[in-house]
Parts: structure tokens; C-alpha cells; sequence
């Protein structure tokens, strides 16, 4: 593996003395060559598109709050899961770090791994994105599936800068010149935080969109109805989790805190039904920002939809 930095020594915490009762931290694995197929934790350590995009720094220390959060969470998975350490920006140069995440994004689906990879700024998904592209590109048109929980479409025009407020237009745009096709979900989309430019790229771009007033008890049947017509017709799926998302009372460590949001309890039952689609090849977890945190809420929450999606 290419990762720029590896270290297993985030995972401790508590040790209870009878049978079957491991944790995280007792289980995970340092990713090895040969390994058997699992689930691996790839670590993007970067808000370089965060700061681009005006934002507050910090989501580059997203990838150890998860890790920490995670590490104490009961394992009750069957197969392994892996730790193939961080891709870090340091230096500012965001595209080069994007491009060995996909390096290694493809490298673990090339292996049969599914990758989840922890974020860093919403910069993540061009790198993501960019490395099932890698690991698909054989394929005549492969239909990938891009489905984003977020606040934001994150469309903006790539003409002016790369950041983290522009990852699926940049997605758009790569799809295209190759001849693939753009299929975007984006769920739990603020009409107040999302200019009508950006709406109308969406409608454009033909974004299967909810808002995130119309993420209710209610309505959760007809939208999991939606994302499993979604999945029908791709071939792969990418999930995207942009944490701000939540309301700001279960996610305040992020860029831009949701004053409504969609709470966990209606985002659970919906990753669930995309889970269950057996199509999903790569997730990844974007803007967390442990420095504006409150009680490790953020990384929590994270974590506990980490653990729910690795069942
Ligand atoms: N990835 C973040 N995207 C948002 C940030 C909005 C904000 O900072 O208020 C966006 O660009 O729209
Ligand atoms: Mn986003
Ligand atoms: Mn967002």
C-alpha cells in the first residue's frame, strides 16, 4: 500500500474480561498483502478544499477523531476489517493528494476490499470517486451510482478552484468525457443553504434530489423506494456521507453546522436500504472537524454509522 502514513497505536480502550465481548480495537487488523477480503479504514487527512472553499479548517484531523470514536464501539462484525493508514495534504497540493488516494482506493478494490475511506473535507469524494473510476475503467460504461447525504450539492463550478464545494461537478465532468454516465442521488439538501445556481446545475444534471424537510417518518418508504430504483440501475455504488447533514445538536465538529438537518434516526434506515442493495462499493465520511466538536458528539455519530454499515 501507498498510504503516506500508518500507525496502529489509536486502537485501545477497554478490555472486558468475559467471552465474546471484543471491541474495534481488539479486532482490527494492519492491512497486509493477502489478506483476506474485508472492510478497510483509509484515512484522508486534508481540509485543503475546506480552506479553498472558505470554510472552517480542521476535517484534517478527521481521520484519528474516527478512529478513536470507533475504537471502544462492540465489534460484531464476521469478516476482518483492516486499517490501511492515512493519505495526507500537507504541502496544499490537494490534486496530487487526490490522485494517490485514488491509487490506493483502487488498489483495495482491485483486492476485493471494500474500501471506507474517513475524511478529511468533502474534497475527499474527487479522490474516491476517482479510484472506483480506476478500478472500473475497464469496463465499456460503467453506471456508478454517487449517493450523497448532505446539506450541500457541493456542484459548484470547478472553472474557478478545486475544493471542497465542488467534488461532483468535478465527477460531472470527468463522467462525461468519458462517455459515462452521471448518476447523482443527494439527500437532505438545505433550499437555504444552496444558491439557485446550484439548483439549477442539479436539475440540469438531472440530481435525483430530497430535501431535507422531506426526509420524514413519513415519507422514509417512498425515498428507500427511490434509492433501490436508484441502485437498480447502476452497476456500482458509491456512498458519500457528509456528516453536516445531521442537525447541529448531533453533529456541531463540522464546517457548516445544519440548523435543521435530517437526525440519525431517519438517516439510519436509509443507509440500511442502500446497504441491502448489494451494490455498494465504497463509502467514505466527509467533514468532520474535531476541533469545533462538542463531547466527541460529531465523531460518535460517525462512528455509529460506520459500525451500523460494517454489519
Ligand atoms: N463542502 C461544503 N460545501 C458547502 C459549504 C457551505 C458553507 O460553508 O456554508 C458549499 O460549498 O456549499
Ligand atoms: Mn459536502
Ligand atoms: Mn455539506
Amino acid at each position: 500500500m501507498l498510504a503516506d502514513r500508518h500507525s496502529m497505536e489509536v486502537w485501545g480502550g477497554r478490555i472486558d474480561p468475559e467471552a465474546d465481548s471484543a471491541r474495534w480495537h481488539q479486532r482490527i487488523q494492519a492491512l497486509a498483502e493477502g489478506g483476506a477480503s474485508g472492510l478497510v479504514l483509509l484515512g484522508f487527512a486534508c481540509d485543503e478544499g475546506v480552506r479553498r472553499n472558505q470554510g472552517r479548517v480542521g476535517a484534517a484531523g478527521g481521520p484519528l477523531a474516527l478512529r478513536k470514536a470507533l475504537a471502544n464501539l462492540a465489534w460484531h462484525r464476521l469478516a476482518p476489517a483492516y486499517d490501511a493508514g492515512d493519505v495526507c495534504c500537507e504541502d496544499g497540493d490537494l490534486e496530487a493528494a487526490q490522485a494517490r488516494l485514488a491509487h490506493n482506493v483502487c488498489a483495495l478494490l482491485d483486492a476485493g476490499h471494500l474500501p471506507l475511506v474517513l475524511g478529511g473535507g468533502h474534497e475527499v469524494a474527487f479522490g474516491s470517486w476517482s479510484g472506483l473510476a480506476e478500478h472500473l475503467g475497464g469496463q465499456a460504461q460503467p453506471r456508478i451510482g454517487i449517493v450523497n447525504f448532505d446539506a450541500h450539492f457541493d456542484l459548484r463550478d470547478p472553472a474557478h478552484v478545486h475544493s471542497s464545494g465542488t467534488p461532483f461537478a468535478q465527477i460531472a465532468e470527468q463522467s462525461a468525457a468519458r462517455g459515462w454516465p452521471f448518476r447523482y442521488a443527494c439527500l437532505g439538501v438545505s433550499r437555504a443553504s444552496n444558491t439557485r445556481a446550484l439548483f439549477t446545475r442539479a436539475a440540469e444534471l438531472n440530481v435525483l434530489v430530497r430535501e431535507d424537510h422531506e426526509i420524514r417518518e413519513s415519507t422514509l418508504d417512498a425515498i428507500g423506494t427511490e434509492l433501490d430504483a436508484f441502485a437498480a440501475d447502476c452497476d456500482a455504488l458509491y456512498l458519500t456521507i457528509d456528516i453536516d447533514v445531521l442537525p447541529a445538536c448531533e453533529a456541531p465538529g463540522v464546517s457548516a453546522p445544519a440548523a435543521r438537518g435530517v437526525r440519525l434516526e431517519l438517516l439510519e434506515p436509509l443507509l440500511e436500504r442502500l446497504k441491502a442493495s448489494g451494490k455498494l462499493r465504497l463509502v467514505d465520511f466527509a467533514e468532520l472537524n474535531p476541533e469545533y466538536d462538542i463531547d466527541n458528539r460529531t465523531a460518535k455519530a460517525a462512528a455509529r454509522l460506520i459500525h451500523l454499515l460494517s454489519l
